[in-house]
């Protein structure tokens, strides 16, 4: 555990929120999460335990270390219970305007020497920092998805944060036996520079009927050696997280070749958010999913 950051906030129950909390709370910090709704925090909980709870039966985890993460782990909707935190991770939805508010809410209750970092997957963290009261004590710290698997956070640093916020995020990161690498403040920093327009490349074959869902999916599954397909993985990312991060490169960077996949736009329209709204470039209403084109 970090000697210094001993009690972490995260705002945003949704499935980055819930895994940050798992893993953190697993390298034994206590974590206290806040939202909007008393119901997403709990679904959120409920979510937690049902990960951990498998890493028992795979003889990952026993079960007093099951519920020793579980007891470090609290939830609200109310904004002021944020105050305790040593360092605040807000992974609440991808949309900048909400980032901004929700700064502007938590910030005058945080200790001011408090850390404030986001999982952008594709904002600006400069930008960001420019809501905040505390721009040097700001930057990215970006985990993938599922978090208490995948090995990679890009760290990210905005133009004003220091030193000291960057190492005590290194430190902390480092603590949770995940692998750093390093980013500049660029639209959608490097994975999510690389991985999106080939996830938006899909789309596109996808709206020009060069294959079926099932065809593309299995094409790069078997002849690239993905361990998900691309729509199968756009779906499980979130089509409008999706959708925002190619906006955000297309906005950022303005080169025609970023353009948001029209069929992407009318999926995230529809509702149709993928795993997380039961139903994206596949159905998940029934026991196994289908592909709806
Ligand atoms: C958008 C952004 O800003 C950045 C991003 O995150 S981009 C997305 C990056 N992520 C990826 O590319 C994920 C690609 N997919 C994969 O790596 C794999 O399909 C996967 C790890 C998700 C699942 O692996 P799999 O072998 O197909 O399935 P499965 O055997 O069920 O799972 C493997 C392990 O992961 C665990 N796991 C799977 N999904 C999980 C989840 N949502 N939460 C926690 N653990 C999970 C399983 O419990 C299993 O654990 P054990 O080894 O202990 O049994
Ligand atoms: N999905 C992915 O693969 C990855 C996502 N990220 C990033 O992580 C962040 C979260 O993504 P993800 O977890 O997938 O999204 P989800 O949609 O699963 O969760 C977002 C959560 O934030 C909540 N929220 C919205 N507005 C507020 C607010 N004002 N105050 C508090 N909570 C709020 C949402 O509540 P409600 O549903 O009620 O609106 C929801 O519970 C985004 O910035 C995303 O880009 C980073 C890496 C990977």
């Amino acid at each position: 555990m970090n000697a210094v950051l001993k009690n972490i906030g995260i705002i945003g129950a949704g499935q980055m929120g819930c895994g940050i909390a798992h893993v953190s709370a697993a390298a034994g910090y206590r974590v206290h999460v806040y939202d909007l709704s008393q119901d997403r925090i709990e679904s959120g909980l409920a979510t937690i335990n049902g990960n951990l709870a498998r890493l028992v039966t795979n003889g990952k985890m026993t079960e007093e270390e099951r519920k020793s993460t579980l007891s470090l782990i609290s939830g609200s909707s109310d904004v002021n219970d944020l105050a305790p935190s040593d360092l605040v991770i807000e992974a609440a939805t991808e949309d900048e305007t909400v980032k901004r508010k929700i700064y502007t809410q938590v910030c005058p209750v945080l200790k001011p020497e408090a850390l404030l970092a986001t999982n952008t997957s594709s904002l600006s963290i400069t930008r960001l920092a420019a809501a905040t009261d505390r721009p040097e004590r700001f930057m990215g710290i970006h985990f993938m998805n599922p978090v208490p698997v995948m090995k990679l956070v890009e760290l990210v640093r905005g133009i004003a944060t220091d030193e000291k916020t960057f190492s005590a995020a290194k430190e902390f990161v480092g603590t949770l036996e995940k692998t750093i690498t390093v980013a500049e403040d660029f639209p959608a920093f490097i994975v999510n520079r690389i991985l999106l327009p080939m996830i938006n490349e899909a789309i596109y074959t996808l709206y020009e009927g060069v294959g079926t869902v099932d065809a593309i999916d299995t094409a790069m599954k078997l002849g690239a050696n993905h361990p998900m397909g691309p729509l199968q993985l756009a779906d499980f990312i979130g089509l409008d997280t999706c959708l925002s991060i190619m906006q955000v490169l297309h906005d950022g960077l303005a080169d025609s070749k970023y353009r948001p996949c029209p069929l992407l736009v009318k999926y995230v329209e529809a509702g149709w958010l993928g795993r997380k709204s039961g139903r994206g470039f596949y159905d998940y209403r029934g026991e196994v999913p289908v592909p709806t084109r």
